[in-house]
């Protein structure tokens, strides 16, 4: 039985992300925090945590990266999307909504919502959008901007569903887990990801991109994020198409680490989407494959 951290508590978005992507038996553990999901896999408490990464409305969701970047290394196996809409919750018999409560992510989804449903709210950050739920049924703040889900855990009334400034809205989530362990299998619909720190000079990013463009691997995702060193030097996290096990994405990997030794290597995995990697002309497995065999060949003197 695998034991799976998730950011909890019960019935946030990543307990149904961390539900999808489980097996039959396996045992799923809230924790109050991002850090503290991933630390328990860290620690070897769990054999994987279920975090959230990027949302289509307000981007990546900086926790997670800040922890993955830093620390031991963990490693994504496996990834989930779920659509977002929201409900709204109050305790039973509340007239008057003046807190509304959630995740920053969750309330930056439904401001719009918010301003013109109940003018005059004031809107406050909660851990997660279950921790909102908890908050209001403890009677800190009238109502909670939650997951769908959220209602059949805590004993609260719903006054609004499908709740979604921008409507097709979805968040992506990772399954990690400790490194030494086997990388799934590649399928042809793979996303790759890293985090490097380039060096604080100029061209430095447009190379470690140059590496990538020039073997036409196409990019899924750029974040920057602050070192924390020193200010104004960042992190760059790069997700793209294709599988470390790929003769074209090794090929790319092994000139990135050339260009920056500060590199972390975050996962290989099919992507939850299944949209296969675009691949340009002459920058296919074989074509990596035939080159590096014309080269052994002519190391062998048998070509010229
Ligand atoms: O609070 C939750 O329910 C979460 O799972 C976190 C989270 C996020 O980090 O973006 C997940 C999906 C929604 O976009 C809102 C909040």
């Amino acid at each position: 039985m695998t034991r799976i951290a998730y950011f909890g508590p019960e019935g946030t978005f990543t307990e149904q992300a961390a539900r999808s992507l489980a097996a039959d038996g396996d045992e799923l553990v809230p924790f109050e925090t991002i850090p503290l999901a991933l630390s328990a896999v860290r620690k070897g408490e769990t054999d994987a945590a279920c975090v959230p990464v990027e949302n289509s409305v307000e981007g990546v969701v900086p926790a997670t990266l800040d922890t993955l970047a830093e620390g031991e290394p963990l490693i994504a196996f496996a990834e989930a999307l779920l659509p977002v809409h929201f409900s709204v919750l109050t305790r039973p018999g509340t007239t008057e909504i003046r807190t509304v409560a959630s995740h920053p992510h969750a309330l930056a989804q439904v401001r719009l919502w918010v301003e013109a449903n109940l003018p005059g709210a004031r809107s406050v950050a909660t851990s997660s959008t279950a921790a909102a739920a908890v908050a209001v049924q403890r009677g800190d703040f009238d109502a909670a901007v939650t997951a769908p889900v959220a209602v059949q855990h805590y004993p609260l009334e719903v006054r609004a569903t499908e709740v979604a400034d921008v409507r097709d809205a979805r968040t992506r989530f990772l399954l990690v887990r400790r490194p030494r362990q086997p990388l799934p299998e590649p399928t042809g619909a793979d996303r790759t990801s890293i985090v490097a720190a380039a060096a604080n000079r100029t061209g430095a990013l447009a190379e470690l991109l140059t590496e990538l463009a020039g073997r036409g691997i196409n990019l899924t995702r750029l974040d920057a994020r602050p070192a924390r060193g020193n200010f104004g030097e960042y992190r760059f996290f790069i997700d793209f198409e294709g599988h470390v096990a790929e003769p074209r994405i090794g090929d790319a990997l092994t000139a990135l680490r050339r260009r920056c030794r500060n590199v972390r290597f975050l996962g290989s995995h099919p992507r939850a989407d299944g949209v296969r990697a675009t691949i340009a002309e002459s920058a296919g497995n074989e074509d990596f494959v035939d080159a590096a065999d014309w080269v052994a060949a002519v190391r062998r003197g048998e070509q010229a």
